[in-house]
């Protein structure tokens, strides 16, 4: 759904069109329309959380993806929460916000044939001046092909969209188009990063959201509400990475919880996300993980700030 560039004017546009560009995008939506599957189908290489539960991208992850003309560092944005609205979630919208004022182009992700009160909220605090390509995620689910024009007529009535992108992130199809469309719309300049660069977070970071992504898919529906992770100690020696983590919970008995009977539980959790670990660092992980309670920390804006949330 690309709309026509016409052919340049003059031979200074012409100049524009074969210049590098590079610039950051923000990837916004309500949560689990796949922001995180998209970002880790564009960058190629996981390092965004996936998870089917809703609000797993807390942290603002930045992917960096190169090709021959063109750099796009990825600012994966938190999902919105709209139905509690404690210190935690305030602080998420305000990440929103800063993020959304410093970007040069928006994906607003929907899932095809869906249009909910969420998504008119997350549309609401994008800057009536962004540049927002609409991403019509899931193309794969929609039963009935024959209704993506009217839904996309319907959607198109919210605001003014400058392209608009059908895609599956999951199966990778049209993802090349967004990234054809994307192209132009960023300022022309030279790479902020090395083509080889995935990520400009640290492996401190990375080792957080894999201990998390971990926490997120074997505790299921036991996961307690207000989960996290904070690495403590990240030791390198030669190719060994000794790393003390803590899972911070809410109550004694989340606690319980993440430990399992016997400790089998934190047992395999720590095991599965150490393997992982060894394989994004290419070297032998010693992880030590234990959990620990902080009441009412996730409604405590001075906890999120000292645990890395802005
Ligand atoms: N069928 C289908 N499922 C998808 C597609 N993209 C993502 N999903 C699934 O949708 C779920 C949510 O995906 P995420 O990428 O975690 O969504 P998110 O928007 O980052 O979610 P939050 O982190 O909660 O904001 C996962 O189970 C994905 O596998 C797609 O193109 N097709």
């Amino acid at each position: 759904m690309n709309q026509e560039h016409s052919r340049p004017a003059s031979a200074a546009d012409a100049a524009a069109d074969e210049a590098f560009r590079c610039g950051f995008v923000a990837i916004v939506g309500r949560p689990n329309v796949g922001k995180s599957t998209l970002l880790n189908r564009l960058v190629g290489q996981k390092i965004s959380i996936v998870s089917s539960k809703a609000q797993t991208t807390r942290h603002r992850v930045t992917g960096i993806f190169t090709e021959e003309r063109v750099q796009f560092v990825f600012v994966d944005t938190p999902g919105f929460q709209t139905h509690h609205r404690n210190a935690l979630n305030r602080s998420m919208n305000r990440t929103v916000s800063q993020v959304l004022a410093d970007v040069d182009l928006v994906f607003f992700v929907i899932e095809a044939g869906r249009f909910t009160d969420d998504d008119r909220k997350v549309l609401t605090v994008i800057p009536a001046s962004s540049k927002v390509i609409l991403v019509i995620n899931k193309v794969d689910q929609l039963k009935d092909k024959a209704r993506l024009l009217p839904f996309i007529d319907e959607v198109r009535q919210q605001r003014e969209f400058t392209e608009i992108v059908p895609l599956s992130a999951e199966k990778g199809s049209n993802v090349a188009a967004l990234v054809r469309a994307a192209t132009p719309l960023l300022p022309v300049g030279v790479p902020m990063f090395e083509e080889d660069e995935v990520t400009d977070r640290s492996e401190r970071f990375l080792a957080s959201e894999f201990l998390r992504e971990k926490l997120f898919r074997l505790l299921g529906d036991e996961l307690p509400y207000g989960i996290a992770v904070e690495i403590e100690k990240f030791e390198v020696e030669g190719r060994l990475r000794r790393i003390h983590a803590a899972v911070i919970v809410d109550k004694p008995g989340h606690k319980a919880m993440v430990i399992g009977k016997g400790g089998e539980k934190l047992k395999r959790i720590s095991s599965e996300a150490r393997v992982e670990l060894e394989k994004l660092f290419d070297g032998k992980v010693f992880l030590e993980v234990w959990v620990k309670v902080k009441s009412g920390w996730a409604d405590d804006e001075r906890a999120l700030k000292s645990l890395g949330y802005e």
